[in-house]
């Protein structure tokens, strides 16, 4: 029997995104994203309101409307995510790969209780039967931190706070144990004090069960605090990714420095705007898109892209840390 060398194979990541890329009329959204995210890991999509964030977790989920996609996503086991018939992808939503949207309140349906949303998504997913299902509906309330959970299951949404509703989005999105979970700004719409404890209890939620998360976030700082991994985007476009501690504290790209900057200074008073406006997407330059507003841009900065290329500054190669830039830092 000839051996073929696949004890020490290294695993395959849970998804590769190649080349996404989305068009709304003659608008470009998205250009040639490329990401990776590792079976267990945790990566944070982070940038400006407009880059293209929520795009790309939509586009992941099947359920963008109105735009042309193009690329691939492969998830592993099932082939590219970008291709599959509608069918399909109904069968893998909640069971493979699931989404907590940034409103709560919009997401779930106010004229059903939470408990028969969940119980309903436990029965169509997992074919549990009707008391089965309810037990782990309780389960799941208990384990995502809603106290009293059996009594909570006959809530209707609008009778739970903000962050209740969230936290009964997070239990519905896990509730067949996906291995991937996108998390779409989940805390935009919660009170600040609240915000930390949902970020934590979907990251902790996730890493017990071992699955990926894609989160996205604004804020950079927080990403680098709570995810393994950062790609940063300016106008649809990757401009810096790696480990989030790289990315965070050996940035190249002066759009990091400046996202980097506005959440470390935010609320001095010598707080530095970035100059000038994100182009608009159906005018982009051929070169650099974060160009007119960089304070390191040269001449060829606006007339040719800069590639991804790996920085190569720590840990002798073994980061992937990369960024697109001709004159980084
Ligand atoms: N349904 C839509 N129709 C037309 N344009 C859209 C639609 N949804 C998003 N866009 C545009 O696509 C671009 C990317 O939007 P997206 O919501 O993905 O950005 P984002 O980075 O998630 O921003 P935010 O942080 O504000 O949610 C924006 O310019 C937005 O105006």
């Amino acid at each position: 029997m000839t051996g073929t060398p696949t004890l020490n194979a290294a695993p395959q990541p849970l998804l590769i995104v190649d080349d996404l890329s989305v068009h709304r009329g003659a608008a470009k959204i998205l250009d040639r994203v490329k990401l990776t995210v590792e079976k267990g890991e945790t990566l944070a999509l982070v940038g400006e309101s407009g880059a293209g964030k929520s795009t790309i977790a939509t586009a992941l989920m099947g359920l963008l409307t109105g735009a042309k996609v193009e690329g691939h996503a492969e998830l592993e086991g099932t082939g590219d995510l970008l291709s599959l018939p509608s069918k399909q992808l109904v069968k893998l939503r909640g069971q493979r790969i699931s989404m907590i949207f940034q409103d709560a309140g919009a997401a779930l349906n106010p004229a059903y209780t939470v408990g028969r949303q969940l119980i309903s998504a436990l029965r169509r997913n997992l074919g549990l039967s009707r008391r089965d299902a309810r037990e782990r509906a309780i389960d799941l309330f208990s384990s995502v931190g809603i106290n009293d959970a059996e009594a909570r299951l006959s809530a209707f949404p609008h009778q739970l706070s903000g962050g209740m509703q969230q936290r009964v989005m997070v239990a519905i999105a896990l509730a067949c144990n996906p291995d991937l979970l996108l998390a779409d700004e989940p805390t935009s719409a919660l009170d600040v004090t609240i915000q930390a404890q949902i970020v934590r209890l979907i990251l902790s939620q996730t890493r017990a069960r071992g699955a990926s998360c894609i989160f996205v976030l604004h804020d950079l700082a927080l990403a680098s605090q709570s995810c393994d991994r950062i790609v940063v985007l300016y106008a649809g476009q990757v401009v810096e990714c790696g480990p989030a501690r790289d990315v965070l504290e050996r940035h190249r790209h002066p759009y990091t420095r400046q996202l980097k900057s506005c959440v470390l200074e935010i609320g001095r008073q010598d707080l530095e705007a970035p100059e000038g406006t994100v182009p608009s997407h159906d005018s982009m330059p051929p070169g650099c898109r974060f160009a007119t507003r960089c304070p390191r841009a040269l001449p060829r900065c606006a007339a040719e892209m800069p590639p991804l290329t790996p920085a190569c500054d720590d840990r002798d190669g073994a980061s992937d840390h990369a960024f697109a830039c001709w004159n980084p830092e």
